[in-house]
């Protein structure tokens, strides 16, 4: 018998060196090899999946099934972009506490609020660090990024002056000049054309523009040109889109935009950092022609912050708090405006009842001044009924158990390193709070009801303040909340003195996709002149 030569064909042995029992013989071997390779490793994942559940602090928290051992169940969630509805309903489900991941659990107990968010110690998740860009091997984190409190306090000290309510209404005329633009193009564009306007869209220019003037004395142009430019605003969305679905499995991130040889992240928004580098460059060489020191911006306040402040603040410094107000100021307050046409034209009665108290006070196309359209009660509690109802972040503001654990109303414990949080959105529906008619948009809830005391009005609203996390809380509660409401009440006041709004069909839901934030689409609207 010949055995095969190097380099030969060779046809294999001859059939009849394999008889039939050889045969069963090796496929016994190799099926018993291949249960080994199969079962063996299914059953160590099976048993450590089953330890790891067993043996979890978190074991005791009810949740949905998946959740147990796995943050893809989030992710899924985010992905579908029904978050903040869903959290909404496993609470329902599970009660005040449901189990989201192995290690997180979203709370629904607002009096748990400012311990997990007025307390020190208590760090934001590294969910966050998604938002810090990897420079040189290193996390270039922002004042919103930034999860070690220590290095937040730092960042935050020198310009916190900045956003107070003084220095927020020294920016008004830079609104009023946004403010006339919005108006005129309205007017121009709607009512003496008679075409349907998509109002939600108006409102984010203006909410983008408006960003612009405040913090460079200078808009991008979204109203100017009534639509997008460079892809900016659909680029951001999937930025912010990005930030909450891969702050869910964090790791995926070095994967992805992290990733050292190449980044397959999101794009970004490139034409509105070299935008903002621009102005900055112009700014300090004396060649920015649209300021003016009598018309202060938040890019002065930073330059200031750059001579008081020297050893914590250089330029690139003064880009990054220009860009985070961009990032943070813009969309957040777009949502809130466009959630507050929607239900306030759902429902005539509010819309009825707001316009009367706004026309009295103003006449059309005039510039409601801060001070004036903030003492109107209807108003304020429209506004603060929307911030209730649809607060623009949809997840839980998450953060880091320290070390001694929190307590939790029924005496169990989470240990340190865990993660917890609330979601404004489902906070802001809690009956035990807000009523039993919490689920209802109904601004009336924050007047002071028949037979209610001054005092015991104001202690309510302190604590439905107190409980509500739509601008977050403690120390990284949202810097530019002044901003926002100055924004909201002297906008809202002006265009609903200007204009009668009617939707072109009462009866279309508006769309919404809710990921990090509450994208909302569909707020077409018939626009006509005010009749009374
Ligand atoms: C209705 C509008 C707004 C809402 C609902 C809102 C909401 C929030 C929330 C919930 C946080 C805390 C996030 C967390 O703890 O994870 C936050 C942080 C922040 N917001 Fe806002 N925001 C709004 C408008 C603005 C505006 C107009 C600006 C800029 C002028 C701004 C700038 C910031 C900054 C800089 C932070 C980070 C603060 C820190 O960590 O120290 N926001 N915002």
């Amino acid at each position: 018998m010949a055995s095969p030569s190097p380099g030969a064909h060779y046809d294999g042995p001859p059939s009849s060196w394999i008889t039939s029992d050889s045969r069963a013989l090796l496929a016994a071997i190799w099926s018993q090899k291949l249960t080994a390779l199969v079962l063996g490793p299914s059953l160590a994942v099976v048993l450590w999946l089953f330890i790891a559940d067993y043996t979890s602090p978190l074991k005791r928290y009810p949740g949905p099934f998946l959740a147990r051992w796995t943050n893809l169940y989030r992710w899924w969630q985010v992905y579908k972009g029904n978050y903040a509805p869903h959290i909404k309903k496993l609470h329902e489900k599970y009660g005040p506490v449901v189990r989201l991941g192995p290690n997180m659990l979203d709370i629904d107990l607002p009096e748990l609020s400012r311990v997990i968010y007025g307390t020190v110690g208590w760090a934001k998740s590294d969910m966050y660090t998604v938002n810090s860009p990897l420079v040189n091997g290193k996390l270039l984190s922002n004042i919103f990024s930034e999860v070690d409190p220590a290095q937040h306090a730092k960042m935050k000290r020198p310009v916190v002056r900045h956003y107070s309510v003084s220095a927020v209404q020294a920016l008004e005329p830079q609104v009023d000049s946004v403010l006339t633009d919005l108006l005129s193009l309205l007017q121009r564009r709607y009512v003496e054309k008679e075409q349907a306007c998509d109002v939600g869209e108006w409102l984010n220019f203006f909410a983008w523009d408006f960003m612009g003037m405040v913090t460079m004395s200078h808009t991008y142009g979204f109203l100017e040109k009534g639509s997008d430019i460079d892809n900016v605003l659909a680029n951001n969305v999937k930025l912010v889109d990005y930030f909450g679905l891969i702050g869910q499995l964090t790791w995926v991130d070095y994967l992805l935009d992290k990733n050292p040889i190449h980044s397959f992240g999101p794009s970004g928004i490139p034409s509105v950092v070299r935008f903002t580098v621009e102005k900055l460059t112009a700014r300090t060489k004396g060649e920015d022609k649209h300021y003016t020191p009598d018309r202060p911006d938040f890019m002065q306040y930073f330059l200031e912050t750059k001579k008081t402040h020297p050893d914590l603040v250089d330029d690139a410094g003064v880009t990054a708090y220009m860009l985070v107000n961009l990032l943070a100021g813009a969309d957040t307050v777009s949502i809130v405006f466009q959630a507050l046409f929607y239900y306030m034209l759902k429902n005539p009665r509010v819309y009825a009842r707001l316009s009367a108290e706004v026309r009295t006070a103003f006449q059309p196309f005039q510039l409601a001044p801060y001070a004036q359209a903030r003492a109107l009660p209807y108003l304020e509690a429209v506004v603060h009924e929307t911030l209730r109802y649809n607060p623009s972040i949809s997840m839980a503001l998450e953060r880091v158990v320290p070390p001694g654990g929190l307590r939790l109303p029924d005496g169990s414990v989470v240990p340190g390193g865990k993660t917890v949080g609330m979601n404004p959105y489902v906070i802001g529906r809690n009956r035990g709070v807000f009523g039993e008619d919490a689920d209802e948009y109904k601004p009336e809830r924050w007047l002071r009801g028949e037979g209610e005391g001054e005092e015991e009005y104001k202690e309510r609203m302190r604590r439905w303040w107190e409980s509500m996390l739509v601008f977050g809380g403690g120390s990284r509660i949202c810097l530019g909340r002044h901003v926002a409401m100055m924004e909201m009440y002297k906008v809202v006041a002006t265009l609903v003195a200007s204009f009668d709004f009617e939707l072109e069909d009462p009866e279309k839901p508006w769309q919404i996709c809710a990921r990090w934030f509450i994208w909302p689409k569909g707020i077409v609207c018939k626009l006509r002149p005010r009749k009374d």
